[in-house]
């Protein structure tokens, strides 16, 4: 059996934090895991090199549901972000030790291919409806198939979504919280303008995605989606909190542009109404939040049952480990949508080389053995953790919003 020697974690910012969990076994094969919690990395470093860590030590690296069971209810304190971000390292790490052992990429052990290629959807935005599709123009250029629209809400500064840099969005980028100023009114009524523009521009062939980023209630979220309908989105995401999973019985009532929620979400149990009901259209539960490729392959078998599909988080605060993870589950399940793809910055790239490739608007993992996904230690040395934080959103009277 190859035992479990040492595990450390490594922490580095090449542009923005990433952690990750390298364990090495006796035989001197490695594996990786992202460990990323945006805005939260050193609590589930400290999970991890406190908690986690020791109880590795002398474990078989084969036996990965026992450690992912062991982990779970090991702890007696279930779920959160920060516990199944640390057991999704472990459980992400062991997937590519037994990839490289066994000499085939990950998606081969999963059950192998079930699509050619992973669709995958960019951001486009601007702080106006034409610069937004100018640049959503340049991403069916470049072949993507789906894209998402985020623009600024006129008389507002700083809208979810829309960034300086076109290519690299990147919401934690302050030493702490920057504030945020919101109005549904504005932003319902500036929505539906940006998509019946770029249905007129783009044509209809396209998917055409949007993320409302928690910010409505849900006769609100009903509304909007009714708004959007003639436009035909792929989705709507995250329209209103979900921590209340029958809230969503309300937007459905009212709509049927398709919903997509769960990128913050850490286990089924967070989406067992939401699915159950047929109440979303779309999990966006990831590898690196919802307990590793083990916990989602679960998930996505319960959420198959139910006509539910998957999209995974793919936003920059994953890395590209959780990335690689990502696309060989993606490419190996049935009810697979869509694929998040906001590319990393080159810094990020270097540091993290990988065998997975984009052509023609699609992702594909590659045929290296394991994840195809490395961390060049020395290179990650040289940039060293930095304090970031997402924003926060104040309404236009100064209370407190989701952000
Ligand atoms: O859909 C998305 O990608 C977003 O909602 C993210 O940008 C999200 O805000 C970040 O991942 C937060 O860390
Ligand atoms: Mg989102």
């Amino acid at each position: 059996m190859p035992k479990i020697i040492a595990a450390k974690t490594i922490v580095t910012c090449p542009g923005r934090n990433f952690v990750t969990l390298k364990i090495v076994t006796d035989e001197g094969v490695y594996g990786i895991g992202d460990a990323t919690l945006n805005g939260r990395e050193l609590a589930v470093e400290a999970y991890l090199t406190q908690h986690v860590i020791p109880c590795l030590i002398g474990r078989d690296a084969h036996q990965i549901e026992d450690i992912w069971q062991f982990l779970y209810r090991g702890a007696y304190w279930r779920r959160g972000p920060v516990t199944m971000a640390a057991i999704a390292a472990v459980d992400t790490a062991l997937w590519d030790i037994k990839g490289k052992i066994a000499g085939l990429p990950v998606y081969q052990l999963l059950g192998g291919a079930c699509r050619t290629g992973v669709m995958v959807y960019g951001h486009a935005n601007g702080e106006t409806i034409d610069e937004t599709l100018d640049n959503a123009a340049h991403y069916a250029e470049q072949g993507y198939k789906a894209i998402r629209l985020q623009t600024g809400v006129p008389g507002m500064k700083g809208t979810y979504g829309v960034s300086k840099d076109k290519f690299f969005y990147e919401p934690a980028d302050s030493d702490l919280p920057k504030e945020t100023v919101w109005s549904t009114e504005r932003y319902m009524r500036s929505t539906p303008a940006l998509f019946e523009a770029a249905r007129a521009r783009l044509g209809d062939d396209l998917h055409l995605l949007h993320d409302v980023h928690h910010r409505l209630t849900p006769i609100e979220a009903g509304r909007l989606g009714k708004d959007l309908e003639p436009y035909r989105l792929f989705w709507m995401e995250d329209a209103t909190p979900a921590e209340n999973q029958a809230s969503f019985r309300l937007i459905r009532q009212h709509t049927t542009t398709p919903l997509a929620v769960g990128e913050i979400f850490n286990s089924v149990w967070d989406c067992k109404q939401l699915i159950e009901e047929q109440l979303i259209d779309y999990i966006r539960a990831t590898v690196v939040h919802a307990g590793g490729i083990t916990h989602l392959k679960k998930l996505a078998s319960f959420a198959d049952l139910h006509h539910v599909r998957t999209g995974c988080h793919g936003a920059t605060d994953l890395s590209p480990v959780c990335m690689g993870a990502a696309l060989h589950f993606d490419l190996s399940i049935p009810n697979f949508g869509v694929q998040e793809y906001m590319r990393h910055t080159p810094e990020t790239d270097a540091v993290f080389p990988h065998a997975y490739t984009f052509a023609d608007g699609m992702l594909h993992p590659g045929e290296a053995p394991g994840l195809g996904v490395d961390i060049d230690e020395d290179l990650a040395a040289k940039y060293p953790y930095q304090r970031a934080y997402l924003p926060v959103a104040r309404r236009l009277d100064g209370s407190m919003h989701d952000w």
